[in-house]
């Protein structure tokens, strides 16, 4: 088998309360594998431990025990943090630099040639959708803008992970599509992605798998699909039965052992409806 992009295991991290004799536990004996290629959703309510969790991944906070691993090397070693983009929960960005500049310094931090940077820099202002925003400063970009080219930052360095912490966080509901379609671009081209979200109809449409903490406790974790799915029932969905067969369908459950559970017209959802009455004008 590959080596886990990220492995956990037995992870605790509990904050001393400065002035105070209390303790907060943030994470408690959490263990878990992100497999390589994966999109992985971290969720939970707000103080679950999401953020402290992905803040030791990184090593940029050290756990009270267990230990963390970004592709078999030790999240406290220098070199585990070649391989990982990272994008927090409010990323600060220098406003006067332009989206061009933002990636060059960026490019530097991670030790990158000036050519290299150039290059990439290029590629992913393409990706991203900024190009025609390239020159202009961030102090004058929109939330979504924002949030691309942070995305962008954390992708400098050709990062086999990437963290997002709340990546569609203040962003509407365009700009998160535009996000959440990067991030399965990112995944066709092989990155794994661990991600922290309260939009879980977005989590639902992106995430390989799952894991979800309460009190920093993992309270469940599997294939998304396997974790939602409602195991005794049956979805069929019909285009254009006439009613004759609708009948006969009624009629051959009511003969049978099984139970009709509801009868309606799938509904598509709040934010297709919405990104369908507010976006581009067909012609
Ligand atoms: N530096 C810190 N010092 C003390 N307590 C902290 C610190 N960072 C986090 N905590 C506490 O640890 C718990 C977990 O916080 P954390 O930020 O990891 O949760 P989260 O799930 O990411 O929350 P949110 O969804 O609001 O971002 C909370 O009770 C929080 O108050």
């Amino acid at each position: 088998m590959s080596t886990p992009a990220i492995s956990i295991q037995n992870l605790t991290k509990v904050y001393p309360i400065p002035f105070k004799r209390e303790k907060v536990t943030a994470v408690q004996d959490l263990s878990l594998t992100v497999e390589a290629g994966q999109v992985y959703g971290l969720l939970g309510p707000n103080g679950s431990g999401k953020s402290t969790t992905m803040k030791i991944v990184l090593g940029l906070v050290t756990p009270t025990s267990g230990r963390t691993e970004i592709f078999g090397r030790d999240s406290n070693t220098v070199e585990s943090r070649e391989d990982v983009g990272f994008l927090p929960e409010n990323p600060y960005f220098y406003k006067y630099l332009t989206g061009a500049e933002t990636l060059d310094f960026y490019g530097k931090l991670c030790g990158l040639s000036r050519a290299k940077i150039r290059d990439r820099s290029k590629e992913l202002l393409k990706l991203v959708g900024l190009e025609n925003a390239a020159d202009r400063r961030l102090g004058g970009y929109s939330k979504g803008m924002l949030q691309r080219i942070g995305l962008a930052q954390a992708m400098i360095q050709e990062p086999r992970l990437l963290v997002l912490d709340e990546p569609t966080a203040g962003v509407d509901p365009a700009g998160s599509r535009e996000i959440r379609d990067l991030i399965l671009d990112f995944k066709q081209r092989g990155i794994t992605v661990l991600l922290c979200s309260h939009l879980l109809e977005q989590v639902q449409e992106i995430c390989d798998r799952v894991g979800i903490l309460d009190h920093g406790v993992l309270i469940r974790e599997g294939v998304l699909g396997d974790l939602i799915s409602i195991e005794n029932q049956t979805e069929i969905i019909l285009e254009n039965a006439p009613p004759e067969l609708l009948a006969q369908i009624r009629e051959m459950i009511g003969k049978s052992s099984g139970r009709l559970v509801a009868e309606h017209r799938p509904q598509k959802t709040l934010e297709r409806y919405f990104l369908d009455v507010t976006g581009p004008k067909q012609s």
